[in-house]
């Protein structure tokens, strides 16, 4: 399992049974995503059932996102997937359903798309797959030309190339699915299709409102408008996603990478929990083995020092779900191993203008510290904060992290470095004492190790305490 580099799964048909999930677990994945533009409420209960089973029977905590719509356009459903050949023509109606098949009926169930919508745009879907040129608008029905092969499958996001059709951040649905994130204890919500930092305290107003405003919110980066509110935006944000399906629907491919490192470094700059997501894996929905350019990817997102890599496709509609997880924390091993240890710290632990915290100093103290006696590093915190600062700071060393506070240590489970484990206590001597002997349960530490213990007090002062296990 990766000491470092975190591994999230998207759940969906080809992953939600019990059985692959508390695999996946027992793989060393530390988060799901929940993507609610798929399936429904009735699936996505089983989904956090098995998940919170799952996270129960391995005894490490879980984080689940839960990733909403946003402002984007996307089709109905479709009993059988359309296939058009490049050249062929089809109809977009309005509507949430239709046949498909031969049936060339696209459903679209946003009235607002045929306004909106004009003579000759280009429409992108299924991660640039799909391409469509639009020949011909009317009131309820549009006509377009295929300019690739392509299979249209139910529900997929619709890009209007160059253009972002004005919709509300959160649509009703969206409003609601929140509401189902609340009720069953999500520990990260995803806002797609983030445009301004003023969408990111929209939903943190409903957060608020519905009194759950310690659910982290993490912006997807994918968005024309995202990149030019970059610095805003992820200013407002607890994390940050750098969304290469749609970034690649919204941009050439070709900028993906400069995007990529942009995103990222803003995000270390920030100190904000960075995570890259899409097409890691991608030919591994159909093959058992990933291709070389993808182990070149996904080594290229550990290298940039992200917190976490999400797996989409792969695991919800691929058909080799666990081999695409144990291919990928082979692969964060192996980098993590091979690359420097210090490559990482100094880029994260360049000093940077914006830290003034004597905090994060403090935690930097005690983490070079550690890192220095090559000791074990352990802290309590009832808040995360001490924890997010080290994993901010790239640690070179495992960080054990304790508290009794489950939806916190949740919500460390997919930052850098971070091992979180459940003690019950509320007390930070008495925690110390216990999430060491947890450690020492779980063989994380072993007799003779020498022990950072550490935990913030009120006042910026870090509290340290160091021992050598002996009995
Ligand atoms: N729960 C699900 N049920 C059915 N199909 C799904 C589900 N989750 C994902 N998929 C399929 O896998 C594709 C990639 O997954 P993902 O990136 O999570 O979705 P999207 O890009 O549509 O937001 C989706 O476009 C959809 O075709
Ligand atoms: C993660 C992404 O969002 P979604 O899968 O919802 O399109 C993406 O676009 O890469
Ligand atoms: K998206
Ligand atoms: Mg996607």
């Amino acid at each position: 399992m990766p000491l470092f580099t975190k591994v999230i799964a998207s759940i969906g048909p080809a992953s939600s049974d019990a059985t692959t999930i508390f695999n996946m677990v027992k793989l060393g994945v530390s988060g799901f995503r929940i993507n609610f533009s798929h399936g429904s409420p009735d699936d996505w209960v089983k989904y956090v059932d098995a998940v919170r089973n799952a996270e129960n029977r391995v005894g490490r905590p879980i984080a689940l996102i839960g990733d909403l719509q946003g402002p984007s356009i996307r089709i109905g459903k479709v009993e059988q997937p359309i296939v058009l050949r490049k050249g062929d023509s089809a109809r977009i109606v309005f509507g949430s359903e239709a046949r498909g098949g031969d049936e060339k009926v696209v459903p679209m169930p946003v009235k607002k798309f045929f306004d909106f919508v004009e003579d000759g745009d280009i429409l992108v879907m299924d991660d640039g797959r799909t391409r469509l040129r639009v020949a011909d608008v009317q009131a309820d029905y549009v006509e377009i030309v295929a300019l690739t092969d392509s299979v249209i499958t139910s529900r997929k996001a619709v890009t209007i190339y160059n253009k972002e059709i004005d919709l509300p951040p959160l649509s009703e649905s969206d409003i609601n699915n929140i509401k189902f994130a609340i009720a069953h204890s999500f520990d990260y919500i995803g806002l797609s299709y983030v445009r301004t930092e003023n969408d990111v305290d929209i939903l943190r107003d409903y957060l608020r409102r519905f009194g759950k405003e310690d659910i982290g919110i993490i912006a997807k980066i994918e968005t024309k408008s995202a990149i030019n509110n970059l610095d805003k935006i992820v200013e407002k944000a607890d994390a940050i996603l750098v969304a290469r399906g749609d970034l690649g629907m919204n941009f050439g491919l070709e900028e993906i990478h400069s995007l990529q490192t942009r995103i990222v470094e803003k995000a270390l700059e920030h100190r904000k929990p960075v995570i890259v997501a899409t097409q890691l894996l991608e030919s591994m929905v159909e093959k058992p083995v990933p291709t070389r350019a993808e182990v070149v990817d996904v080594s290229t997102a550990v290298e940039m020092g992200v917190d976490a890599l999400m797996l989409t496709g792969e695991t919800a509609v691929g058909k080799y779900p666990l081999e695409a997880v144990s291919w990928l924390i082979k692969i964060v091993n192996f980098v993590e191993k091979t690359t420097l240890r210090n490559e990482f710290a100094n880029i994260s632990r360049r000093s940077r203008t914006n830290i003034d915290e004597l905090r994060l100093l403090f935690a930097k103290g005690v983490l070079e510290l550690t890192e220095d006696m090559n000791a074990k590093l352990v802290v309590f915190s009832l808040y995360g904060n001490t924890a997010k600062r080290i994993a901010s700071l790239r640690p070179s060393i495992p960080v054990y992290v304790g508290s009794s506070n489950k939806s916190v240590m949740r919500k460390l489970a997919i930052l850098w470095g971070i091992q979180p484990l459940y003690v019950d206590s509320n007390n930070y001597d008495e925690g110390l004492q216990k999430i060491i002997q947890k450690a020492i349960e779980l063989g994380y530490i072993g007799y003779g190790d020498l022990v950072v213990a550490t935990y913030g007090l009120k006042e910026p002062r870090q509290r340290i305490e160091i021992q050598r296990i002996v009995s």
